[in-house]
Formats: C-alpha cells, structure tokens, sequence
C-alpha cells in the first residue's frame, strides 16, 4: 500500500465522517450474492461512485456502496485481483473502513466447498487462511502517515481471524462449518486437479477474495472474523460445472440464515 494512496482513502473517510456525522467502530464487507444482507440496517448510502478515490466494481453481485450508520460501515462490492485492480485498491475498502473508524472487520464471501463434509448452502467460520493469490498486499515500502509506520514491516500471521468471534458464531448457530479458506486469482475456477491439490494442502473452501483484505486489516491492527458461505461444490466434487450466476443464486437463497447469523454477531460484536 502506497502511502499517498492510503492518505488520500483516510482523507476520504473523514469526508465521509464529517458529510454523515458517523464515526462506527465496526466494519464489514459482504461477499457475492449477499449484498441483501447491510439491507437490516438502518444507513446512510454512499455510492462508491461519490468516493472517487475508490475503482469500480466490475462483478455481478457486488454492489458499490457504502452503508454507514453510527454503528457499523458496510461495504456492499468488494475489488478482486482478477478484476485487474492493483492490490492497493484490493484492499482500499479496509482502508476505508479503518479510516471511518472501524476496529473490528467482518469479511464475508462465497467459495467453494473443498471439504467433503460440505455442501452449497453451508456455513463455514473461517479459521485461518492460505494465500495463493502470488501476491501480499502490504509489498512494497511501508506505509506511512506523517512520518509513521502504519503497522509493522513483518506483522504477525499466527492468529488472523479472532477465535472468540468464531466462538459466538458457534453459539448462535448450531449448525456451523469451520475450516481454512485458501485464496486463488480466478477468475477461471479451478481444475479437480487443483482441488485435490488444495484438500491436501488443508484448505476446506476456496475463493477469489477476503485473504488480502484479512491481512491488510490485521496490518491496521483491527480485529477480523470471518464467514464463507459455500455456493457449491469445488470443481471435480460435484456433478454441475460451475458458473457464477449459481453461486451469487445460492448467495441469495442462503441470505436469510446468513443475516441472522451475522446481525447476532453485530450485535454482540458492537457491545463487547
Ligand atoms: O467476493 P467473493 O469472494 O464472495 O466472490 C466469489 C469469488 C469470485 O469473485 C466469485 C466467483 O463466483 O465469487
Ligand atoms: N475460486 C473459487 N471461487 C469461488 N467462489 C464461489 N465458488 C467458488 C469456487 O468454487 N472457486
């Protein structure tokens, strides 16, 4: 992240704080198929378009905007690396949301079910990750801002996604997956070659997303929980060829479940 990049994306922030008058303290960023879910809260809408320093998304599914109230900022568009944006803007939604004050950051996606205990409809509780994506988002100078570092030159990895989120995800839903997301370029899904490859690498999901937002925001220091909602079987495992109008469908049908789960965790999330 290029420091006069991430100075310009605060500058934006604080615009955004001083226009709405919100300061939330807990961000979120939904996946394909779930741009539903920021419809449960009651916001302000900030079209990505009124955020120029923000690209466009391309991708069916996500929306572009921005919803914020004083509790919570919601990224409806996520920028995948496939899309061909930098890896800064990758990850400016996190900056954005570290610069209206969020700390802690829920990531959302779709991806396919590794893992032969799942099935398109699942849950999974992201419990850790594997960057496959040929890149880290925090290569390059460290960032700076009047003089400081942002984070640390070589953060910690050892624990990315907080273990008492997924915990009280536990709780509010009985019936959870929980396993490792493995992040890949795309946008061509994956052979069943590489699938078996990934099971044996201990990946239980695979998606085109979340990895370099996580690390990005646990660079910033803010706390991450993390959800996947499984849209179909990974290549080689099902009978069906895969095709993303399936997964933003099953995204659609699964969003009720996933609201409830996601505005407990809100909640409890904005209290503790
Ligand atoms: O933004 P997410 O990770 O939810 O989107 C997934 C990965 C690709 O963008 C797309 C493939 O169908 O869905
Ligand atoms: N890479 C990848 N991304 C997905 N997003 C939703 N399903 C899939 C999948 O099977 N593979």
């Amino acid at each position: 992240m290029k420091s006069e990049f991430i100075a310009d994306v605060y500058h934006a922030a604080a615009e955004i704080s001083k226009t709405t008058g919100y300061r939330p303290k807990l961000g979120m960023i939904l996946g394909s198929g779930l741009s539903s879910l920021a419809e449960s809260y009651e916001c302000t809408k900030v079209p990505y378009g009124d955020i120029p320093v923000l690209p466009k998304p391309t991708v069916e599914g996500h929306r572009g905007e921005l919803y914020i109230n004083e509790d919570i900022a919601i990224c409806s568009g996520r920028f995948h690396y496939y899309e061909g944006h930098s890896p800064d803007n990758v990850v400016s939604t996190v900056a954005l949301l570290k610069g209206l004050g969020c700390e802690r950051l829920i990531v959302t996606n779709a991806a396919g079910g590794i893992n032969t205990g799942f099935s398109p409809g699942d849950i999974m509780i992201i419990e850790d990750h594997i960057n496959h994506l040929g890149f880290n988002p925090l290569m390059g100078p460290n960032p700076q801002i009047d003089g400081t570092d942002l984070g640390a030159r070589f953060p910690d990895m050892s624990r990315v996604y907080s273990p008492a989120f997924a915990a009280k995800a536990q709780e509010l839903d009985g019936d959870l997956k929980q396993g490792v997301y493995i992040a890949v370029t795309g946008p061509s899904y994956e052979t069943p070659a590489e699938i078996r490859a990934f099971s044996a690498m201990g990946a239980d999901a695979v998606g085109m997303s979340t990895v370099p937002e996580a690390i990005f925001a646990r660079y910033l220091g803010m706390e991450v929980g993390g959800l996947s909602l499984i849209t179909n079987f990974a290549a080689g495992l099902g009978h069906e060829e895969l095709h993303h109008d399936e997964v933003v469908e099953i995204g659609r049908k699964a969003a009720d479940r996933m609201k409830k789960l996601v505005a407990g965790l809100v909640d409890w999330w904005l209290k503790e």
